[in-house]
């Protein structure tokens, strides 16, 4: 009886294990060109499990922003599988993908604010759209998401209000409102002042734990994003050409790597 029991818990120990080790994200042997053009993104794989906050790193141009097109099932890959939540996306099934979308939150590069409305009502905007709630609590989970911005008094100010750096904390408060079980982050910490830099990395981290969430963070800052990365991917000419946890990166030999994580980040494509 003993014995039956030990093996029952046995099992439910490697049940509890695989939930941590579930995959919400992957790629596997991932291929996309634009066109007839030479492949933007060439054979990648990638793995981001709960909880987890993986970056893609790299220098300008090599394929990161495409990568997480590919993710968000924007584009389709040539050849390859991306798989979410333990499905492969549904790109022929539009209203799967709807659905899909739901459970993501994205904060893109060029990500603007509706002009016309308030922040609050930007950040407001994906609740009133994809969910039931009601009046109260969008009010509560917007002012949720503001204060953890540090953008609650700047709820009733217009966009053309509020500078740069604060659209931004405003976009991934809206990116994040829903409280999305996957989150990818194109360049959150661009144009931001390194204490804003810090609260938005600090953010993504507390955000992922939180919700138990997979986040993609693609960026150029190492030492912001090796401060909340749980793993690093680092692409070059459309592959992943390192990876690691980030004392595995900054310990890289690799002259490239060595290159661009230690300092001169500013590579071109063809370095
Ligand atoms: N819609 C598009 N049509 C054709 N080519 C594109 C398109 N979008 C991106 N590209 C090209 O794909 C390559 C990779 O672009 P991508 O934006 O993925 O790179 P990135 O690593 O995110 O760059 P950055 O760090 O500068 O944002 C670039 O050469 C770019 O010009």
């Amino acid at each position: 009886m003993n014995h039956v029991v030990s093996s029952l818990k046995y099992f439910r120990f490697l049940w509890w294990c695989q939930s941590f080790i579930e995959f919400m994200i992957k790629l596997n042997q991932v291929h996309f060109s634009y066109g007839h053009a030479d492949p933007i993104v060439n054979g990648v794989s990638l793995s981001v499990s709960r909880g987890q906050v993986v970056a893609v790193m790299g220098p300008s141009g090599c394929g990161k922003t495409t990568l997480l097109r590919l993710v968000a099932g924007l584009l389709r890959p040539s050849r390859g599988e991306a798989t979410l939540l333990g499905a492969p996306l549904p790109y022929d099934d539009a209203s799967a993908l709807r659905e899909l979308r739901k459970k993501m939150g994205m904060l893109f590069q060029f990500g603007a604010l509706f002009t016309d409305m308030s922040v609050f009502e930007n950040v407001a905007f994906p609740l009133r759209e994809n969910t039931a709630l009601s009046q109260a609590d969008i009010q509560q989970q917007v002012m949720t998401k503001l204060t953890a911005v540090g953008l609650a008094d700047a709820a009733q100010k217009m966009p053309s209000e509020v500078s740069g750096g604060m659209a931004r904390r405003v976009a991934l408060a809206r990116a994040i409102a829903q409280n999305p079980q996957i989150m990818l982050f194109d360049e959150p910490f661009a144009g931001l002042d390194p204490i804003a830099m810090d609260t938005i990395a600090q953010l993504i981290r507390e955000q992922t734990d939180e919700l138990n969430a997979a986040s993609i963070v693609v960026s150029h800052d190492v030492q912001e994003t090796f401060a909340i990365a749980d793993y690093v991917y680092v692409m070059h000419h459309a592959h992943i050409v390192a990876e690691g946890t980030p004392m595995q990166l900054w310990a890289n030999e690799d002259p490239f790597i060595k290159r661009f994580v230690h300092g001169r980040h500013g590579l071109e494509v063809g370095a």
